[in-house]
């Protein structure tokens, strides 16, 4: 997969899979939207799901809302880079998109769940950074899912009950966050992003660009 682009300095590089999964409320929606706006050269991937909307939710933005057939077809035309079944819903990452992101020299980011991350990392795994969102306490992450004031008691508690088994995938992650205070979390994940981009084998334009330089100093 990917990938050619330039990096901020000019010096062409290896776009990067950027994934953010951590249990529930956790508060992956909120870092991802403050790394959209904030970091240039990053998109979202937009996943398609059958769940339904929640208010304030927008069509295309948060997610491509489908039907179950639709899902399936999806999945049968192979459309989909990875998918999995969370919560009794279906979620997956459209490859397309991707896959054009990628190949304009943008990096992709993805909140996905650990099924995604595994499967993702199989397809790519040199090109995947993953990152794990970590609650405070176990209090904070009930706090944080009611005062979203989007999901119903009952869905809340589903969430609660399943986000130990999601914990439970921490240590496959290249990096962990803990989520104390967002513009901490946020600036933590930027430099994760940031130092990542800079990795060496990722900027496949350098050897032309170490040559050049030296043509210089010799010239
Ligand atoms: N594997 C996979 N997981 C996804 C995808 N999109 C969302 N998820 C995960 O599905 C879970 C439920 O997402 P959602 O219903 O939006 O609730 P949230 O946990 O409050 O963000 C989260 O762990 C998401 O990271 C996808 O395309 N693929
Ligand atoms: N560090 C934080 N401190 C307090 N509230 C937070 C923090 N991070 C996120 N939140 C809030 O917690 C709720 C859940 O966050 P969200 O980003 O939707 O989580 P996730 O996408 O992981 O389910 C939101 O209302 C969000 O504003």
């Amino acid at each position: 997969m990917t990938i050619g682009g330039h990096g901020t300095d000019g010096v062409e590089r290896r776009g990067l899979m950027f994934v953010l999964s951590s249990p529930s409320g956790a508060g992956k929606t909120t870092l991802s939207r403050m790394l959209i706006d904030r970091m240039p050269g990053l998109r979202m991937s937009v996943s398609a799901t059958t769940r339904a909307m929640r208010p304030g939710e927008v069509d295309g933005r948060d997610y491509s809302f489908v039907d179950k057939a639709t899902f399936g077809a999806m999945v049968k035309a192979d459309q989909l880079l990875e998918w999995a079944t969370v919560f009794d819903n279906s979620y997956g990452t459209p490859r397309a998109p991707v896959e054009a992101a990628l190949s304009a020299g943008q990096d992709v980011l993805f909140d996905i769940d650990w099924q995604g991350t595994q499967q993702l990392r199989e397809k790519a795994r040199a090109d995947v950074v993953s990152v794990f969102i970590l609650p405070p306490s176990a209090a904070d992450l009930e706090k944080r899912l009611h005062s979203r004031a989007q999901d119903s008691d009952e869905v809340i508690r589903k969430r609660m009950s399943r986000a130990s088994h999601e914990m439970s995938h921490w240590a496959e992650y290249d990096y962990i966050v803990i989520n104390h205070d967002v513009d901490e979390a946020f600036a933590e994940v930027q430099s994760i992003l940031k130092a990542e981009r800079l990795k060496r084998e990722r900027q496949t334009g350098l050897v032309g660009f170490v040559r050049g330089l030296q043509g210089q100093l010799q010239g």
